[in-house]
């Protein structure tokens, strides 16, 4: 088996659990400050106390209601890749926060951490977010949320209890570490693999599966003194692996895709993290409101909240509510969007411009274009596109509900950009998913993605990367930057696209996301390696940010010329040779269709892909249109 990516020193540092599903809850829980010491949800199958919960059902469609996420291209239901209206999760178990019928856009988005455990993340991450005019009256926002806080003095006294007990349970582990290394090993401690897949099979037991995942997982940790015999370490791995499938209910191709991006026991608390539910939130909307008077009109009606963290200034943070939060008269009158916080990460990586012209590629039901709208103040446009058209409905509603003016509502496949338009200062592809980073809100995703879908959806990802890299203007003179975001935490679906597309299109460069938390995208994982700089994008976890899975790359675009070969082994160091001409930069067309130059420069026709796009299109065919294409004849064949 191939060896695991590098991550960086501490990353895997394993966490007292503080998870339940009530973590949604002030006095249990921090708040979506990314997860350091507070809030950390837990590894608790290390300690012994894994707490299972019973996944939800799988959410309603429902056509108000749908929220923004993940998946399946323009594809219908009997495509493998599956398009979903995933909704906030109403009334789930252990939440006590109705979300109501109106709710909207929650999006099967995510969130991030500190790159260094403990740091609080940095307050002006954001020149756009200053431009919000948030910064008044923040000493006037404090107060409001001291006095809703009536536990604050019981949260002070917590926190020095956790303290201590952070402290103790330190030395504890330090102590016992200690006691590993001077303690001769005896023989009982060797954790002995079943002998027979019969017996291995049968003990389907949770409480017998788990006490051998803790197992496994002691060995695996110390594998030099603990394994048995010349036992290999994938011999332990692959019971592991059927272990937590059993466990946790994943189908083997998923889990062992997880199972591989993280250290053996962050994986643990990754899939633990994903029982439990994320915090709610929502995000001001600040074409109507601010984020202080939206706090105090929501604290009238008894709804218990805080600022989201120190990184943004128009997240809040809801504990609970005694009404529907996707329904009281603030949510109706657009004051707020019901939003994950993963999902403020990618607009915020954008930070769009006032007066810029910004294409949202993939963008129902509308949770990121209302902000980008926010963002830009209503001046400028945001072309919100939308490959299904049923989605765009809500796409309008929040757009009406918000006050958006600035919005153009269109219905393209995304890889028909720039040929619609083109030219725009900034384009977010918010690409359509597996989902692996919103399981919490929908574990269907657990058992229902193959390895199929997974190739279908890094080829229609990286069809659609490109698409938005072609639709920017290099010369624009505020812009010319594309941020590609999605809420899956697989490789292939995030740094595989990326670097894809710096292979690709050696006209676009990685540039910091401005994002101050989050883990580095990985350079290398299992058998691949990524170019160096794709340790700017930014990856967001559940068990360690608090927030659902996410991924966050941003790319500036150098220059609107593709060199006619494209040629995989291009050294990426000598994109100068690309370097911006100004004057051509303004060729580019302008809400008219592409030129013959324009359309061959934006061609898609390495040899490689040819078969795969073939495969994409005809399944378009087929969905959209119900005609079936016959199997192209391969060479040779009669
Ligand atoms: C992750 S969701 C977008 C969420 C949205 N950005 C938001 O914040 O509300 C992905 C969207 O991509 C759309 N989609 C799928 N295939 C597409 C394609 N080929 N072109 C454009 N949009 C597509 C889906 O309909 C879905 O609404």
């Amino acid at each position: 088996m191939a060896g695991r990516p590098a991550t960086k020193k501490g990353a895997a540092k394993s966490s007292p659990a503080v998870s339940s599903q009530k973590n949604n809850k002030r006095k249990v829980s921090a708040s979506t400050e990314p997860l350091s010491k507070k809030a950390k949800v837990g590894a608790k199958i290390g300690n012994g106390k894994l707490n299972k919960v019973v996944p939800k059902s799988a959410e309603e469609d429902s056509e108000e209601d749908d929220e923004s996420w993940a998946y399946g291209a323009v594809s219908d239901s009997d495509s493998d890749i599956e398009e979903r209206d995933d909704e906030f999760v109403s009334a789930e178990e252990g939440s006590d926060i109705e979300v109501g019928a109106l709710d909207d856009d929650f999006l099967g988005d995510e969130f991030a951490e500190s790159d260094d455990e403990g740091k609080a993340p940095g307050t002006a991450m954001f020149g756009s977010d200053d431009d919000e005019g948030e910064d008044e009256g923040e000493e006037d926002e404090e107060d409001i949320f001291a006095s809703n806080s009536e536990d604050s003095d019981d949260d002070d006294d917590m926190e020095t209890k956790s303290r201590k007990l952070d402290a103790a349970a330190k030395l504890e582990a330090e102590e016992a570490e200690a006691e590993l290394q001077t303690n001769i090993m005896l023989e009982s401690d060797k954790y002995v693999l079943p002998e027979d897949n019969h017996e291995i099979l049968q003990s389907t037991d949770l409480q017998v599966v788990q006490a051998r995942i803790q197992e496994i997982v002691r060995v695996l940790n110390n594998f030099r003194e603990m394994r048995e015999g010349d036992r290999s370490r994938n011999d332990y791995i692959a019971q592991l692996l059927k272990d937590l499938c059993l466990y946790y209910g994943y189908n083997e191709y998923l889990m062992e895709k997880l199972f591989y991006i993280f250290p053996v026991s962050e994986a643990i608390e990754f899939f633990e993290a994903n029982e439990v539910p994320r915090p709610v939130t929502i995000r001001t909307n600040t074409l109507k409101t601010r984020r202080r008077e939206l706090a105090q009109a929501l604290i009238n009606r008894g709804v218990n909240l805080d600022p989201i963290g120190k990184w943004s200034k128009v997240g809040l943070q809801v504990f609970d509510s005694p009404v529907p939060i996707g329904a009281t008269p603030e949510y109706l009158a657009g004051h707020y969007m019901l939003q994950a916080a993963s999902s403020f990460l990618p607009v915020m990586a954008l930070a769009p411009q006032e007066h810029e012209r910004v294409l949202d590629m993939a963008s129902a039901p509308g949770g990121k274009s209302t902000y980008i709208a926010a963002l830009l103040k209503n001046t400028g446009m945001v072309f919100a596109n939308d490959a299904n058209k049923d989605r765009t409905k809500s796409l309008v509603a929040n757009i009406h509900r918000l006050g958006v003016k600035n919005a153009v509502v269109c219905n393209y496949d995304g890889r028909e950009f720039p040929g619609v338009i083109g030219g725009f200062d900034r384009v977010l592809l918010d690409a359509p998913c597996s989902g692996t980073g919103v399981i919490s809100k929908d574990a269907s995703v657990k058992t229902n993605k193959s390895e199929q879908d997974f190739q279908m959806l890094s080829q229609l990802q990286k069809e659609l990367v490109l698409s938005a890299i072609d639709s920017v203007d290099a010369g624009s003179k505020t812009g010319g930057y594309i941020v590609y975001s999605t809420c899956s935490v697989t490789v292939d679906e995030n740094e595989d696209v990326v670097n894809y597309a710096l292979r690709k299109r050696p006209n676009v460069k990685l540039v910091s996301t401005g994002l101050d938390f989050g883990k580095e995208g990985f350079t290398r994982y299992r058998e691949k390696v990524f170019h160096p700089s794709v340790s700017l994008t930014r990856r967001y976890y559940p068990h360690m940010h608090n927030m659902d899975g996410f991924y966050v790359a941003k790319f500036k675009k150098i220059s609107n010329k593709i060199p006619k070969k494209m040629d995989d082994n291009v050294d990426l160091d000598e994109e100068e040779e690309f370097a911006p001409s100004a004057n051509k930069a303004g060729k580019r067309t302008r809400g008219g269709k592409k030129t013959e130059e324009e359309l061959e420069k934006v061609s898609f026709n390495a040899d490689e892909d040819e078969e795969l796009i073939r495969a994409s299109q005809a399944k378009l065919l087929h969905t959209q249109k119900g005609i079936k294409l016959r199997p192209k004849k391969s060479e040779g064949t009669k």
